[in-house]
């Protein structure tokens, strides 16, 4: 099976080992032309995943025409990304749709669209029903590393995410299935907002109560927001919602994580930003959380407070104490 993977990044390349380790045919479409020649004569990218050993089935491309064959498409590119990276690329896809796989966790700012809803925009309509989204709690590094990793995989079609499901497992990547694509997105998405949060209470060595609690009640607002756009509640239990944030909130690998933490020790974002070589989607993604939110009437006071730290240059012990002192309520709304 020929499979193209939109985006040599961290994340598009620890997938392409596993699916090249499956014995696939895989490639990897990327921008830059060093990556490219690294990964297909040493056989690593040093760019975004470094000291990991790649098959030599695994290769790179900045040439789109290697999509015109392909059998699966992975989108592994910054949410901010594909939408341009679609119209660029749509003459070059096969000429009958091929299951469409997008690991991006993030919400258009602009219009506010999920993934899928920007592939809805710039794809053909008979693409629809193709589209499927991995998510979950599985960094790059692990992944690579072949430790063990368990993902949803959601689409609208029963046999096409069978089909996802069963290309990407593997002994040490347990997939699981299921029809929400919005739960699935949105949770992905979100979580990341979250680990700013966390990782700012951190930063200003607030405790493990603090922690727990912005976990929790970050979860609850996810939720909330979730359900409002029509989600399955129960998604944001499983691997997609509760498991990756946990993750996120709390592993050091987590690039939002550590955006949060530097913030809370005092460094400014811009200067964060500016050292930064991979994406930290949870940035972009506080801004079009606010707005969503707004949109649809649901309160996210911890989205709020990150943006307002984030956006507003708000001192982040500020963030705490609006927090603190917020109205007091009940648990649940229901
Ligand atoms: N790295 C992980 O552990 C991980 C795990 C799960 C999901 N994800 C998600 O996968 C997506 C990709 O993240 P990543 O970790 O691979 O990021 P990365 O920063 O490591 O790599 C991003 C890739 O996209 C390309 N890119 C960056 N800006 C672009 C642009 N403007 N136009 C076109 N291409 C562009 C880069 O060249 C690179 O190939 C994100 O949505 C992220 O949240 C990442
Ligand atoms: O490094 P982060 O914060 O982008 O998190 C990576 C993955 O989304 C974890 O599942």
């Amino acid at each position: 099976m020929k499979v193209v993977i939109i985006g040599a990044g961290s994340w598009g390349t620890a997938l392409g080992k596993l699916l090249a380790e499956k014995g696939k045919d895989v490639y990897l479409l990327a921008r830059r032309k060093e990556v490219c020649e690294s990964i297909n004569k040493r056989h690593e990218n040093p760019f975004y995943l470094p000291r990991i050993k790649l098959p030599n089935n695994l290769k790179a491309t900045v040439e789109p025409n290697v999509l015109r064959k392909s059998e699966l498409i992975v989108l592994a590119v910054p949410s901010h990304a594909l939408r341009k990276t679609l119209k660029s690329l749509r003459d070059y896809l096969p000429e009958k749709p091929v299951p469409l796989v997008s690991t991006i966790k993030g919400i258009e700012e602009e219009t506010l669209a999920t993934m899928s809803q920007v592939i809805k925009d710039v794809l053909f309509p008979e693409w629809h029903s193709f589209y499927t989204v991995l998510s979950g709690p599985s960094f790059a590094e692990e992944v690579a590393r072949r430790l063990p990793t368990a993902v949803t995989i959601a689409g609208y079609e029963e046999e096409i995410t069978s089909f996802v499901q069963k290309t990407f497992a593997s002994q040490y990547f347990r997939t699981y299935r299921s029809l929400d694509v919005m739960g699935v997105e949105l949770a992905g998405a979100l979580k990341n907002v979250i680990a700013i949060a966390v990782g700012i209470s951190d930063g200003l060595e607030l405790g493990l109560n603090a922690r727990a609690a912005l976990i929790t009640r970050g979860l609850a607002e996810i939720s909330r927001l979730g359900v409002k756009l029509g989600a399955n509640p129960l998604t944001f239990s499983g691997l997609a919602g509760m498991g990756d944030l946990v993750l996120t909130c709390t592993g050091s690998l987590s690039r939002n994580r550590t955006v949060g933490l530097r913030l809370g020790r005092g460094e400014k974002l811009k200067d964060i930003l500016a050292g930064l070589t991979q994406v930290a989607e949870g940035v972009r993604t506080t801004a079009s959380v606010r707005k969503l939110a707004q949109k649809v009437n649901v309160e996210t006071p911890i989205c709020e407070a990150v943006y307002q730290v984030l956006y507003k240059k708000e001192n982040p012990y500020d963030m705490v104490s609006t927090l603190l002192s917020r109205k007091l309520k009940q648990e649940f709304d229901f």
